[in-house]
This record gives C-alpha cells, sequence and structure tokens, in this order.
C-alpha cells in the first residue's frame, strides 16, 4: 500500500500548481475524496455512468481520407464541419507508430519527478514557447479542472529540438512533421467547399493564406488522471477552441463529448475512441473566417473514475499579428460579415482571461447578436 501524505487542504495550490506536483501528483498519492478546489457547480457538473470510455457514442461522422482528390470525400467534410463542427479520420497517411509513439511519450513526461516537470512552469521555463501546467487559468478560476498539460508552440525545428523537453521531443516534433500534409489537405478542402477558387487539392495555399489559416502551430500533451470522484468534476470544461483546426489524438479511454447540432442541441455526443483515428474540429477562427459557414462547436472532458487519460491536440492557428475576419472573397461576393475584424492576438489573451464558459469568447467577436 502507498503511504499517503497528509497535506492539508489549504496547501493543495501550493503543492499542485507552484511546486508542479500536478493533478497527478494528488491521484499518485492516493487521494480518496476530491479536494473541494476541484469542485464544480452542479450545473457544470457532466457524468454519466457509461462515461469510462463505453458511453453513447454518438454521430459524429467517420471520414476515410485514403482517396484524395475524392469528391465525395470532401463533400463529407465540408458537411460535417458545417453541421457538427467535429470528425473523426482515418487512412490520413499519419502513421500509427508515430501517433502511438507520442501517446507513450506523454507518459514519459508526466512520470517525471515534479521538481523535473516544474523546470517548465511558467515561472521557470527557460522559454515561453514550452509550458507545463494544471486545470486552464487557475487564476481566475472558480474550481479546477482534473487536468495537466505540457503546452509546445512550434516555431521551427530547431528551435524544438534545443527547448522542447528531451522525455517527449522527438515524438512531438515528429507527430507535428507527419501531421502537416493532412492538415495542409484539410485546409485546402474546407477552401475548396467556400469557393475559394485558387484553393485546390493539387495547388499550394498562397502565403498570405497560409499565414492567416495556418501560420502559428501548438502541440498540446493532456493528461488527465484518474479522478477520486469524477462525478463532482470536469476533465475540461464546456468551450470551443480558439484555433482554425483543431487535430486531435485521444487514446482508448474515451470521455470527449462534444454538443449536438439542430434538434440535438442539448445533447453531448461521445466522441468514440478509434485506433489510428484524429478527431478534427473547427475552432472560433474559422467559423469567423468562413463567415458562420463552418462551426466551432463546444465541447467538453469528463474526469475519468476508473484509467488516466492522456490526449494530444494540435492546435493550428492564425498568426497572431494577423487580423482575422470574414475572407474577403466571400464579402467580395456579396455575403454580410457576421464578425468584426480582430487581431487574432487580442482574440486570444481574452479566451486565457476567463475561465472556459462554453461559446462565450466567439460572442466577443460577433456584430449581430
Ligand atoms: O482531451 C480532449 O479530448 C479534448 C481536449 C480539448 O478540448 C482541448 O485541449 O481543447
Ligand atoms: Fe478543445
Amino acid at each position: 500500500m502507498a503511504k499517503i501524505p497528509l497535506i492539508c487542504l489549504e496547501n493543495i495550490n501550493e503543492y499542485v500548481l507552484n511546486q508542479g506536483h500536478g493533478v497527478k501528483g494528488l491521484a499518485d498519492m492516493g487521494v480518496k475524496c476530491l479536494p473541494k478546489q476541484y469542485i464544480h457547480p452542479q450545473e457544470e457538473r457532466f457524468f454519466t455512468s457509461n462515461n469510462d470510455g463505453t458511453g453513447e457514442d454518438g454521430s459524429i461522422p467517420i471520414i476515410d481520407m485514403s482517396n484524395l482528390g475524392d469528391h465525395t470525400m470532401e463533400t463529407l467534410i465540408c458537411n460535417a464541419a458545417e453541421k457538427w463542427g467535429f470528425f473523426q479520420i482515418i487512412n490520413h497517411g499519419v502513421p500509427l507508430k508515430v501517433l502511438e509513439d507520442v501517446k507513450v511519450a506523454t507518459y514519459r513526461f508526466f512520470e517525471l519527478s515534479a521538481e523535473e516537470k516544474s523546470k517548465y512552469l511558467k515561472e521557470n521555463s527557460p522559454t515561453s514557447c514550452v509550458r507545463y501546467g494544471t486545470s486552464f487559468v487557475p487564476q481566475v478560476e472558480r474550481a479546477l479542472e482534473w487536468k495537466d498539460y505540457l503546452s509546445l508552440l512550434f516555431v521551427s525545428e530547431e528551435e524544438a529540438l534545443a527547448l522542447w523537453p528531451l522525455a517527449c521531443r522527438a515524438e512531438a516534433l515528429e507527430y507535428m512533421k507527419s501531421s502537416e500534409n493532412v492538415i495542409r489537405n484539410l485546409v485546402k478542402i474546407l477552401m475548396k467547399g467556400l469557393n475559394i477558387h485558387d484553393i485546390d487539392i493539387d495547388i499550394d495555399i498562397d502565403e498570405k493564406k497560409e499565414s492567416l489559416i495556418m501560420g502559428a502551430k501548438r502541440i498540446n500533451l493532456n493528461y488527465y488522471p484518474k479522478c477520486p470522484n469524477p462525478e463532482l468534476t470536469v476533465g475540461v470544461g464546456r468551450h470551443s477552441d480558439v484555433s482554425t483546426l483543431t487535430v486531435l489524438l485521444q487514446d482508448d479511454v474515451g470521455g470527449l463529448y462534444v454538443r449536438g447540432s439542430g434538434a440535438e442541441a442539448e445533447s453531448w455526443i461521445h466522441v468514440a475512441p478509434m485506433k489510428g483515428a484524429l478527431v478534427i474540429n473547427i475552432g472560433d477562427a474559422l467559423e469567423i473566417l468562413s463567415n458562420g459557414k463552418y462551426k466551432s462547436v463546444e465541447h467538453r472532458v469528463t474526469a475519468n473514475g476508473r484509467n488516466n487519460r492522456v490526449s494530444i491536440p494540435i492546435f493550428v492557428n492564425p498568426n497572431p499579428n494577423l487580423i482575422i475576419a470574414p475572407l474577403q472573397e466571400l464579402i467580395d461576393r456579396g455575403e454580410m460579415p457576421k464578425y468584426r475584424e480582430l487581431l487574432y492576438l487580442d482574440y486570444v489573451n481574452y479566451f486565457f482571461q476567463k475561465p472556459h464558459d462554453g461559446k462565450a469568447t466567439i460572442e466577443f467577436a460577433k456584430l449581430f447578436n
């Protein structure tokens, strides 16, 4: 039996946040009751007896990308982006080994001692491109989320090789490089769906658009330790991503839920884990660029009472120094802009100023409510 050191509840912030033990530290200690800092208000809790990965699996489309250039596949992708804002892709060209390796590397990083990991806390990290943390924005959250993370901003391969933690560097970089093609193809297909004519699957995206749509990339390694009272807390609260696109690798545990569309808007659909698949979701930036055609949909992650879970999203973002707004081609065609012009950096800063709050961030950009 593991010894359970006594830490009083008041010291939890010091232990989890400042000393860098994270929620993994609490879980490893064998805490039997969820500390009060993690208890979410009733209306934000979301737990079904099924949500240890065997939950009701919904109708998020699964799209086979093996036939590049196939019109039917392109239509499926654009329709999924319009209706669900979420879909899974298979036969996407990222080798299974790369996906498995990055999951192993995620465990390897989080298994490091708190002392080692805390070198990457905001206060200590040698670079703002590497950040280890817990919850979402603990300074402003009334209830903390049961999740630790390592966030890696990709600037260049040289910088990644020099600064990303050794425990996961090679695998995270390989995953990022291997997913480059599928990201490009998805962007081209989605632009084609908007009738942006200079973009087709065989034609390169022009430099200006590339910067606007995919000018910055960030990879997060998320670790959700087994939780003593999953029914009282959340892994990640309701939110939509601020990215253009998110490419998410999840393991086989499950727990990601997406808000349904149309008549199902009140229900939450489980994104069933599928070996080798990648989950794609539209983020706020693409909802804005597409003038609302593609939907950035709310999602949340449950805590799990039986298993540890890892997930690894790649956030494909606009260059932070660019103004985002509905694409000029759409406005020239007579569409009324539904969102105002915003510096992308201001949009992201606004997101990180407040706790996860559903779709509230994009309201900040909407011209009419
Ligand atoms: O862990 C997951 O499945 C999703 C995480 C997520 O939504 C995020 O990091 O934005
Ligand atoms: Fe998300």
